[in-house]
């Protein structure tokens, strides 16, 4: 089994990185690359996985320590799981509230039985640049989207997304709730598990 203390987290996304931060707890440090480029790697994959693999890679190279890295989104059944790999980017990199408004657009007069939603994670692990063999691990949450925005917690799709389990907004769970049960909290659930963290 893998000891890792250090570790680099692949990403520019504060929210991850407090979030990731969380649910390792003290025994691995994480990192962000930001310390070392504010350069994003190109997010070319047309999967979750290859562009996880490419940013931890990124990472690792750069960083010369083992990476961490997440990719993520937002998967809406009634666009055919869009915005998915390009959800960051769905309104042409204008930023989370851009991609909101665009997302409550697109789905204007659409009833809420037909308003189902995944959110995706894929975690890559990688000890060096060219690591053979990264360790993948993903998680779903499933759930629906809103017709107005609620809460303030969270980041990105939070406020549009809502928790069945908890009959609130995903930004209105607090951070220690949402990090029990995301699709970010299942995924890192099993690499812990893969680390021999737990
Ligand atoms: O828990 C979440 N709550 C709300 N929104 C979320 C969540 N998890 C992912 N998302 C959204 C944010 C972004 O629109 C996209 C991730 O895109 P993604 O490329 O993986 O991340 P990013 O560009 O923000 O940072 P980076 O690539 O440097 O890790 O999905
Ligand atoms: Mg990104």
């Amino acid at each position: 089994m893998m000891n890792i203390k250090q570790l680099v987290l692949a990403s520019h996304n504060a929210g991850k990185l407090k979030e990731l931060q969380a649910m390792l707890g003290d025994s691995v440090q994480l990192r962000s690359i930001g310390e070392w480029s504010k350069v994003e790697p190109e997010e070319t994959g047309l999967s979750f996985v290859e562009n996880a693999i490419l940013k931890a890679r990124n990472a690792t190279r750069i960083s010369g320590l083992p990476a961490l890295a997440d990719d993520s989104g937002l998967a809406v059944d009634f666009l055919g799981g869009a915005p998915g790999i390009y959800s960051a980017r769905y309104a042409d990199g204008k930023g989370d509230a851009a991609n909101n408004a665009k997302l409550l657009d697109a789905l204007k007069d659409v009833p809420e039985a037909e308003r189902g939603a995944q959110f995706v994670c894929v975690l890559a692990l990688v000890r060096h640049a060219d690591d053979p063999l990264p360790i993948l691990c993903e998680g779903l949450w499933h759930g629906r989207i809103l017709t107005a925005a609620s809460g303030e917690h969270g980041f990105g799709y939070d406020p549009l997304f809502w928790v069945p389990e908890r009959d609130v907004s995903s930004a209105e769970l607090s951070p220690a709730d949402k990090n029990q049960i995301s699709h970010r909290a299942r995924a890192m659930d099993l690499l812990r598990q893969r680390l021999g963290l737990k």
